[in-house]
């Protein structure tokens, strides 16, 4: 009589790239899949693993999953800043040269690492590391890519060789505002100045861009790719995505997804926060956003990677003020750019434009932004485009400015303001004088037409991942391709 053999349980890896809005999104979707009794080693460097544990409740939220483990990657990763192309391919060279050889070292079937824990059973890494698809391939374990851009801005990247074949990238001439025809899908509203904002290099061997076009390529090589967008908001770019990579996972928003998924879990009592923050959060605002005005807040906060400039701080401010429209500003401890070697003077700069600022306005160093932007007062977002904060906006019904920093941020703010109608894209120029006609149009004279557009978008957002919704299907349909990789036989 033969044995049989007891379902192998899954256990899946999940390598982010080391950075907020990619250890935020991925750690959502690890949490997904805890829900669904996985187990999850979460690969980190030390750094990101120290400000885990110091600034989330990670270690109490995952206690209540078997299996759940937060692995330090070793020494040599770059942990200096990330707001320019250079800064990326360091941590991307430093990320690539220690990963690989690690994760042979862990996964050994000797090593006590993996006596110790079940095997690893399905890899699900950052869409921007194939180094880590050679590896999956090498020691047979089925690998998934999670992108966590946008569609539109993926499909941007995946499309750089056709631009420059066609010579449409590096730009030939100054005129940013040229139509883009080489991004199938897009002709009609895409222009120069709304590709990723590496493809502004002036020669293709820029080693950013060539990483970028690269690694987006290599998609197809995965055994999948998961999407943290929805089928309503990005269908037709899928389309085109799906031609050349046909297994998408379309879960998102994930923020959204997971929080509707606990709830459902624990009977619908309110989930504990799912902060995943890098940086203390100051929930003093809050209070702060309950003595306002319903819809009357602009709230202003650039992501994790955007620097600025003392100068530009000063247009942003005067902007803010000149409008007269109250806001609640984010300013990251590390994002005035010209503090190294002038520390104490920028220090008081800030100091001074918060108590200058206290007629009008509320000044933290990180936010719990997720609660701010479902708050009643804020009735807008001045955002970088980082494509969580645009989802977050989007569930919550938020209308948006746009000052795109860099990479996909460009791509997305050009949809919100010419595709989906959401809000203002202000990229490139933006003194004063135009910020405070922004605020002025996105908060006051066109508010009702935005505040409407913004809430048929939301509620097809929260259509999706409704049972039966796309993103709810999706995101079992993943759940069980997983099981499945786990029992190939099965
Ligand atoms: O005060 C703050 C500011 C931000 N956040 C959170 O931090 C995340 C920021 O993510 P995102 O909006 O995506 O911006 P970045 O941190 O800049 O994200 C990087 O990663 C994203 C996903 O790949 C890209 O879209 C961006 O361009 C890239 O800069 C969001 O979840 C926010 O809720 C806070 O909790 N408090
Ligand atoms: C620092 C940025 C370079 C590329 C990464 C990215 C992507 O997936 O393309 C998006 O935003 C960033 O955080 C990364």
């Amino acid at each position: 009589m033969g044995e049989t053999q007891l379902p192998v349980s899954p256990h899946v890896l999940i390598f982010p790239f080391p950075a907020q809005g990619h250890v935020n999104s991925m750690l959502k979707l690890a949490e997904l899949l805890c829900l669904s009794g996985f187990k999850i080693t979460y690969l980190v460097p030390k750094n990101i693993h120290q400000r885990l544990l110091l600034h989330t409740n990670i270690e109490s939220r995952f206690s209540q999953y078997q299996g759940f483990c937060l692995q330090s990657l070793p020494d040599g990763i770059y942990e200096g800043s990330v707001s320019t192309g250079d800064d990326v391919v360091k941590l991307c060279d430093s990320l690539n040269s220690v990963a690989v050889p690690f994760l042979r070292e862990l996964l050994t079937p000797k090593s006590d690492w993996n006596n110790t824990k079940s095997p690893i059973t399905t890899i699900i890494a950052d869409g921007i590391f194939s180094v880590v698809i050679d590896f999956a391939q090498e020691i047979g374990v089925p690998i998934l890519y999670f992108r966590t851009i946008s569609a539109c801005a993926f499909w941007a990247y995946f499309s750089i060789h056709e631009l420059i074949e066609a010579g449409e990238i590096p730009f030939s001439g100054n005129d940013m505002d040229l139509a883009i025809k080489k991004v199938k899908g897009m002709e009609a509203y895409l222009r120069g100045r709304d590709l990723p904002s590496f493809c502004r290099a002036t020669d293709i061997g820029n080693p950013i861009l060539k990483i970028l076009s690269k690694e987006t390529r290599e998609t197809a090589r995965a055994n999948g790719l998961i999407m943290n967008t929805f089928d309503d908001l990005e269908g037709p770019i899928l389309s085109q995505i799906q031609i050349h990579c046909p297994n998408i996972y379309t879960i998102g928003p994930l923020h959204a997804h997971l929080k509707s998924r606990l709830a459902a879990a624990n009977s619908n009592s309110a989930p504990n926060t799912s902060s995943n923050s890098l940086w203390a959060e100051d929930r003093n605002c809050i209070q702060w956003l309950d003595q306002q005005p319903s819809k009357s807040v602009l709230y202003v906060s650039f992501g994790s990677h955007a620097v600025v400039t003392k100068e530009q701080l000063m247009e942003f401010w005067q902007g803010l003020v000149n409008s007269g429209v109250k806001f609640l500003w984010v300013i990251r401890p590390d994002s005035i750019v010209d503090q190294n070697d002038e520390e104490g003077k920028s220090k008081s700069i800030q100091e001074e434009l918060e108590a200058a600022t206290k007629e009008r306005g509320y000044m933290v160093g990180w936010a719990p932004q997720e609660q701010v932007l479902a708050h009643p007062a804020v009735g807008g977002f001045w955002t970088h485009s980082g494509w969580n904060s645009t989802l977050e906006s989007i569930m919550e019904g938020v209308p948006m400015i746009c000052w795109p920093y860099f990479a996909d941020q460009q791509t997305n703010s050009r949809f919100v303001g010419e595709v989906w109608k959401i809000g203002l894209d202000m990229k490139d120029t933006c003194d004063k004088v135009i910020v405070e006609k922004m605020i002025r149009e996105l908060m006051v004279i066109k508010k009702d037409e935005f505040l409407k557009t913004a809430n048929e978008i939301a509620k097809l957002g929260r259509k999706s991942i409704e049972q039966d919704g796309s993103s709810y299907c999706n995101l079992d349909r993943l759940i069980q391709d997983i099981r499945l990789m786990s029992n190939p036989e099965q």
